[in-house]
């Protein structure tokens, strides 16, 4: 019987031919895109510096000097170890395609969620019997030891009940847009979305459609799918902030802005926050 750390022991092998780049490297450019997907999104947690907060790895260092003092260190701490814990552990399960790199990626990425949920989640929203932050965080705690359990069972499907989380998203987002007249803020929940449709439709492509992409020897689409859901989460991640500011710190007005300009083809979307006296 296989070892759960063996090579290919996973429920789960993506359409990727298996080493055939690397004798060490089970999917190849499944594990790279992974590597070049993540990062970025983890800065994309801005916070007052009375200026900007940009969704840059590269930006990280600075973000980080500006956002403390602003936000506590568990916030700040989970916005950036959010998206890149799921990252890391998705590259070793697509290199090894092992029992416990599926659940590290999955399981993983259900803690990052339940982490976000719990700090961001608007109040507005919570269930009526829950009466504070502090009671909400022990409600995602419990659902997510839970569903952690649960994930034994048939690890297969965890992957789906994960990408259903997104509908629930984009329910929020949806709420919140029609009590937002800010047309930037429309704009970018729909480049969001634009991602997040790309996204899913390489993932469940490579999940269902296999057969066609290696009759046609283009098994790619899930590095595809790595590279588009880090994309909707760069959008995803100034807009969570953008409400969160709205309803946490009025006395800011938080503005959505593009780096280096809203005119260039690529663009990095930011927070900046107006607020002439107040400094956090
Ligand atoms: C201030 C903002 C803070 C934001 C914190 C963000 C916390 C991020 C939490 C989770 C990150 C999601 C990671 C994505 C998956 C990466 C790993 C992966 O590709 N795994 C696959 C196997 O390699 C696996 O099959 C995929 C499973 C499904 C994952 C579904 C994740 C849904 C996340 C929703 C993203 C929202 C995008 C916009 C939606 C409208
Ligand atoms: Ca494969
Ligand atoms: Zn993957």
């Amino acid at each position: 019987m296989p070892s759960i750390f063996s090579y290919q022991s996973a429920e789960v092998d993506w359409c990727e031919g298996n080493f055939e780049r690397s004798p060490v490297i089970a999917e190849y450019y499944n594990t790279v895109s992974q590597g070049t997907g993540w990062g970025h999104p983890a800065a994309a947690s801005g916070t007052p510096d009375g200026t900007t907060f940009f969704p840059l790895l590269l930006l990280t260092p600075l973000n980080s000097l500006v956002l403390e003092g602003c936000w506590d260190g568990e916030r700040l701490l989970s916005s950036r170890a959010g998206p890149i814990t799921p990252g890391i552990f998705s590259m070793y399960f697509h290199m090894t395609l092992s029992y416990v790199g599926q659940l590290l990626d999955e399981l993983s990425i259900l803690w990052s969620l339940a982490v976000a949920y719990s700090f961001w989640y608007p109040k507005v929203y919570f269930p009526r019997f829950i009466k504070s932050r502090k009671h909400f965080f022990w409600l995602s705690g419990v659902t997510t030891i839970i569903s952690t359990l649960m994930s034994f069972i048939k690890p297969a499907i965890n992957a789906y009940a994960l990408n259903c989380i997104a509908f629930h998203l984009l329910y929020l987002t949806w709420r919140e847009l029609k009590k937002c007249q800010d047309r930037r803020v429309h704009r970018m929940a729909a480049v969001m979305v634009m991602w997040w449709v790309l996204a899913i439709s390489s993932w469940i492509s490579d999940r269902w459609l296999c057969g066609l992409w290696q009759a046609i020897n283009f098994p790619y689409f899930h590095s595809f799918w790595h590279v588009l859901i880090a994309l909707s989460l760069l959008y995803l991640c100034p807009l969570v902030i953008y409400f969160d500011v709205n309803y946490e710190m009025p006395a800011f007005r938080p503005k959505l802005s593009y780096w280096p300009s809203d005119s260039w083809p690529v663009v990095v979307p930011y927070i900046a926050l107006e607020e002439p006296h107040k400094q956090c």
